[in-house]
């Protein structure tokens, strides 16, 4: 296996008594388009400060092509890494931000022009090379920020939500300008953001952290299908999740005794009997029934207490008698052959195979 282009060993960060991140692994490798999710606070930004140089870990070693970079400030790595900024020079036009940091490293003026106009072009803002920073719209400005960072020709690229000040279309628009970039340029991106789908949409990986610490990396389909904590499952909001206890069913299956009921697992399952467990399901993966189904091993009554309809999919939301709340994903041509209506009982269930099994 290549060498990682970036790793994190033992990295923990403290202000003052303030752990802001607690000891962490994490290698990144070149070429790929890392996210690091997170809610407020939980130490993304810190994180990627730290890669950037701006702060000195507490503890540990960051590792740049295998050289260790804690005390190396940015200028004076082998690597070039360029941490992206929407605050562009009010004072120098479209072009002329463009070309201010290869100014400043002496490329000539031809060549300056050359690469900029090129960027221009790519990031389609040519026609606006003359404009004041003034005259553009956020999702224009945004691009010119990009130009400007990527001019350089970075090696590594370093986003700290650079799309949260956009309207939501803007947004899904920048995602696919940002992927499409990355793919073609192989610059390495790490992407700091709180939103899920921007995460999931756009990165080859993505960490999730809380509190300072990593719950889970993977790619983003690992982690959808088989989050590795609660906190996680929980996090992703897509999953329903029944705290239980493991144990044994009859037929001496692998099955968790929940609130809403006994509900069988997947059989490759070996934690051991007795131990505190969530079994986690995705909303994509329940069934509705009018009548208890027949052979079904897992199967829940529950009211329906709600519905949200998002393009061609609805959510419905049921409560069981016990008062957990379990929510089915399904497209429209699924549910229209049942009488849907709220304060109606339904039957759910879904196969074993599709539990997911997370410790507390
Ligand atoms: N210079 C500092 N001095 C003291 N505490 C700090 C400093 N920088 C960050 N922190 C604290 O460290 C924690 C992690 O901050 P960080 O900015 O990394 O979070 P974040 O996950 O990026 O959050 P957000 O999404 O809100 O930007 C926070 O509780 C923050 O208040």
């Amino acid at each position: 296996m290549q060498e990682p282009l970036v790793s994190f060993e033992g990295v923990a960060k403290r202000f003052g008594s303030y752990t802001a991140v607690q000891k962490m692994d994490l290698q990144i490798h070149k070429g790929e388009f890392l996210a690091i999710m997170g809610s407020s606070g939980c130490g993304k930004t810190t994180t990627l400060r730290m890669l950037a140089g701006l702060e000195a870990p507490s503890e540990g070693v960051i590792r740049l092509a295998g050289k260790p970079i804690n005390d190396l400030p940015t200028w004076s790595r082998d690597t070039p890494m360029v941490w992206q900024s929407l605050a562009l020079f009010p004072f120098l036009n479209v072009v002329e931000n463009v070309e201010f940091a290869l100014k400043m490293r002496g490329v000539s003026r031809a060549e300056r022009q050359r690469r900029a106009e090129q960027w221009l072009e790519r990031m389609q803002i040519a026609e606006f090379a003359g404009r004041n920073i003034s005259q553009l719209s956020g999702g224009q400005r945004q691009r010119v920020a990009l130009a400007r960072s990527l001019v350089v020709e970075p090696e590594i690229l370093l986003l700290d939500e650079p799309l949260s000040a956009l309207d939501a279309a803007l947004k899904v628009r920048m995602q696919s300008v940002l992927k499409n970039l990355q793919r073609e340029t192989g610059i390495t991106f790490v992407y700091v953001t709180h939103s899920q789908s921007e995460a999931f949409s756009m990165a080859d990986r993505v960490v999730i952290m809380s509190r300072g610490k990593i719950e889970q990396i993977g790619t983003p389909q690992e982690i959808y299908r088989t989050p590795r904590t609660r906190f996680v499952a929980d996090f992703l909001g897509s999953s329903n999740i029944f705290p239980g206890q493991l144990k044994r069913d009859p037929h001496g299956r692998p099955a968790i005794a929940t609130a809403s009921g006994d509900f069988v697992l997947p059989p490759d399952q070996h934690a051991a009997v007795g131990q505190a467990a969530s079994l986690t399901v995705l909303d994509t993966r329940m069934q509705i029934h009018l009548q208890p189904p027949q052979d079904a091993p897992n199967t829940v009554e529950a009211r329906m207490i709600g519905e949200e309809f998002v393009g061609a999919t609805a959510t419905i939301y049921f409560e069981s008698g016990e008062g957990q709340e379990i929510r089915v994903q399904k497209s429209h041509e699924d549910l229209t052959h049942l009488p849907l209506a709220v304060g109606r009982s339904f039957h759910l269930s879904w196969s074993p195979a599709d539990g997911h099994l997370v410790m507390e």
